[in-house]
């Protein structure tokens, strides 16, 4: 079975596995930029407080060394006029005392020896001072600072000429001064500067961990640092970079350097006045350990937290996973039984997908589409490649359009008929869809039956119908009760009822006349019921009363069982004929002038009743009857009151006769009377009201009253009679007698006095 089934692609697992990754890397990156932020806003706050750090230390070097000028500038002023050597010795020891920040103190003359010390290790020492910045011998009264020197004082000092190496642990900065007299006689003031004094005092305000801080002159020579150890190559040419910068007139800045392998957090700034600068480095790892290590714990806390979150996502999708492929399981196995049940179908099954394409049909599509150009060979078909095999009429929904608006949701049900396209065999199939849901998104079922069959059969019955409703008799149909179910419009012609006026009626409820006897309709329904056709004439009634006369055939009918389940009823409307056949009877049997029965007729019932008669022992007598001098009747008031006559005679004859009694005319003026079951003195009593009646009543012919007797023979019928002839004989003879008598008489036969 060509099926698709929608099921729990790869796709999806693969699509879980990158949305799982990227939420990986999301929470990473996360993770990573929550790391960087903590690192960048504790970088940040420990280049502030390195700034501090530096500002400080300057701030502090630029008062001390103030002060020391100020100190050396006072001295200079107070001491050179009037003081000897030994004075100066005194005077600087004095001002020594209040400096812990000094040295030594030394007054140096115009060759730059020291002549006076509160020192006296240091007289007579010239201490070299070309070097010293700013550059010159002092002129201006500017404070000129000299080299880092190893020692305790100028005595044992020597120059620290490495800026990098690592800082003597007993070191002094000298400083000079002079009076700015011009450079001969002129006097200085040389201090030397109490490293150690500037070194606690930065100490005191708590350096940042890991960070140190190198005060350079402006030529890059160290003055004092607090760190340990000397500083590596790299470290060393960033200085002499940032000193370079200083000249140029960066006084302050920040930057990381990354020496060697490891990065620094640099700060620098430079004196306002005095040629040197602070330059503070911090360790950038050991600056950030701190905000690493905080980094690490959150990390450590955060990542189980997100490692069971997706895992508790993991689990689900598993879960699901493993719900949709027992759904898909349990889909394929309903699909399996589907495949059985839909390919036992004569009619063609196919299902389409949400997007249009078959998913699913049985053998008697694909049978169906072997046989079309448009869909054979194809992998799989579109409902619109499909929808064009059939052609629409116009007023119908297109095949097309009906299982689009399934497939949308705008119709929960769609059917038609339709003729395929091209075909020969004018084949018609009837089209169901109806919505299909079964674990993906909408799709349509289709099912296409072949009413082929049905057309022709529908058409035959509209044929029949049509030659039903044509036909000149009335046609009937009743089921096996007898009850109407179809009538046809010649039946309202002729019964006057119309057939939801007859259907669900019995042809008895509505026609019966009551013109026949139970036993008559006894014995259609035994032939009927036996299955066998009925045909009789039957008396019957209109919707107006009005009688009429039908020629009735009655067909049962069986079903495939032998079980007789309808009759059918053609009826003709014979009453016309009826009518004339009446007519026709009567003019063969009557006398045309009188109504009486002519001769043959007579003589028929005549033979019939002697039949009787001598069958069955019956009694049954002849009157033989003729008017007295008819002849002069004619003669007197003319031929016609001659008939007139014979017609009020046979009237008033027939008045007094009984019913079963048969008046003939024989002939001319002369009659003849049967009667059944009558005797001879009930036939000369009937024959003698006859006789009296006639000669007391005459004829009235117009205004005239015709006066008109009767003579009456009568013979008995007889069981030796043979033939009608020997009783008319008998009859006749009496008659004869009658005449004889004297006519207006009635005479009996001779043997039966
Ligand atoms: N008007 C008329 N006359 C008829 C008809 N048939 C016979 N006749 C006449 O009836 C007359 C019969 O006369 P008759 O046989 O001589 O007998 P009658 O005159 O009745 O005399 P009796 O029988 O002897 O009493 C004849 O003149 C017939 O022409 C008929 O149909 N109409």
């Amino acid at each position: 079975m060509a099926i698709r089934h929608y099921r729990w692609s790869r796709c999806a697992d693969l699509a879980f596995v990158v949305f799982l990754l990227a939420c990986i890397a999301a929470a990473g990156a996360a993770l990573h930029y929550h790391g960087g932020r903590l690192e960048r806003e504790a970088a940040a706050a420990r280049l502030r407080l390195l700034e501090v750090d530096a500002h400080y230390t300057l701030d502090h070097l630029e008062r001390t060394l103030t002060t020391v000028s100020l100190t050396l500038q006072s001295l200079l002023e107070t001491g050179y006029a009037g003081h000897g050597a030994a004075t100066w010795n005194t005077l600087l020891r004095d001002a020594l005392r209040h400096a812990p920040h000094l040295r030594s103190l030394s007054l140096l003359d115009d060759h730059g020896t020291v002549v006076a010390s509160s020192s006296p290790a240091n007289l007579g020492l010239q201490p070299p001072l070309s070097d010293f910045l700013p550059p010159g011998n002092g002129l201006g009264g500017v404070l000129r600072i000299g080299r880092l020197h190893a020692g305790r004082d100028l005595a044992d000092g020597r120059a620290v000429a490495d800026a990098g190496a690592a800082p003597p642990t007993l070191a002094f900065v000298p400083v000079v001064r002079s009076l700015g007299k011009g450079e001969s006689g002129t006097l200085g003031l040389l201090a030397t500067l109490n490293v150690d004094y500037f070194l606690n005092r930065i100490g005191t305000h708590d350096l940042e961990e890991g960070a140190w801080v190198d005060v350079l002159r402006s030529d890059g020579a160290l003055l004092l640092s607090t760190r340990e150890a000397a500083l590596d190559a790299a470290t060393r040419a960033a200085d002499e970079d940032i000193a370079v910068r200083w000249r140029a007139g960066d006084g302050r800045g920040s930057r990381l350097e990354t020496p060697a392998d490891k990065t620094l957090i640099t700060t620098w700034r430079t004196a306002r006045v005095l040629p040197l600068g602070v330059l503070a480095r911090l360790d950038r790892d050991r600056a950030l350990a701190e905000a690493r290590h905080e980094t690490r714990r959150q990390f450590f806390i955060l990542l189980p937290l997100i490692a069971l979150a997706f895992a508790g996502v993991l689990a689900g999708y598993v879960l699901l996973r493993r719900n949709a492929r027992q759904h898909i399981a349990a889909q394929e196995r309903d699909f399996d039984r589907m495949d059985i049940l839909l390919d036992a179908l004569p009619a063609a099954v196919l299902v389409f997908g949400h997007d249009g394409r078959a998913v699913l049909a049985n053998d008697a599509w694909r049978q169906f589409a072997a046989a079309r150009p448009g869909l054979a060979g194809r992998g799989t078909v579109h409902y619109r490649d499909y929808a064009r095999q059939f052609r629409t009429e116009a007023g119908n929904d297109t095949v097309a359009g009906g299982i689009r608006a399934i497939l949308h949701g705008e119709r929960q049900a769609f059917e038609g008929e339709y003729a395929l396209h091209d075909d020969a065999t004018q084949a018609a199939v009837q089209i169901i869809a109806r919505p299909f849901a079964h674990g993906g998104p909408p799709g349509a079922a289709v099912l296409q039956l072949d009413i082929s069959d049905r057309r022709h059969a529908e058409e035959r019955n509209r044929l029949l119908h049509a030659t039903l409703d044509a036909a000149a008799n009335a046609i009937v149909i009743t089921d096996a009760e007898a009850v109407i179910q179809w009538a046809n419009p010649a039946f309202t012609a002729l019964t006057g009822y119309t057939p939801e006026e007859a259907v669900g009626h019995r042809p008895s409820e509505l026609v019966k006349s009551g013109k026949h006897a139970p036993a008559f309709y006894a014995e259609m329904w035994n032939t009927i019921l036996r299955g066998e056709v009925w045909r009789g004439e039957v008396v019957n009634r209109r919707k107006d009363g009005v009688l009429f006369d039908e020629a009735l055939t009655i067909t049962p009918v069986r079903d495939r069982d032998g079980r007789l389940r309808h009759f059918v009823a053609v009826k003709e409307d014979i009453t016309v004929r009826k009518l004339q056949e009446h007519e026709l009877q009567r003019l063969a049997s009557t006398d045309p002038l009188t109504g009486a029965s002519n001769r043959r007729v007579f003589m028929e019932r005549l033979s019939l009743e002697l039949a009787r008669v001598r069958r069955y022992g019956k009694q049954a007598a002849l009157l033989m009857l003729d008017l007295d001098h008819f002849k002069q009747i004619n003669d007197r008031h003319g031929h016609a009151a001659g008939d007139a006559t014979l017609r009020s005679f046979t009237t008033l004859a027939q008045r007094t006769l009984r019913q079963t009694d048969t008046l003939g005319r024989l002939g001319g003026e002369e009659f003849a009377v049967l009667l059944p079951e009558t005797d001879e003195e009930q036939a000369a009593e009937l024959a003698e009201r006859v006789r009296g009646r006639l000669a007391a009543e005459g004829i009235a012919f117009g205004d005239e009253a015709i006066r008109v007797t009767v003579s009456i023979g009568i013979a008995q019928l007889e069981t030796t009679d043979t033939t009608p002839d020997t009783v008319l004989a008998r009859a006749d003879e009496a008659l004869y007698r009658a005449k004889q008598g004297g006519r207006n008489r009635v005479e009996r036969t001779a043997c039966a006095r």
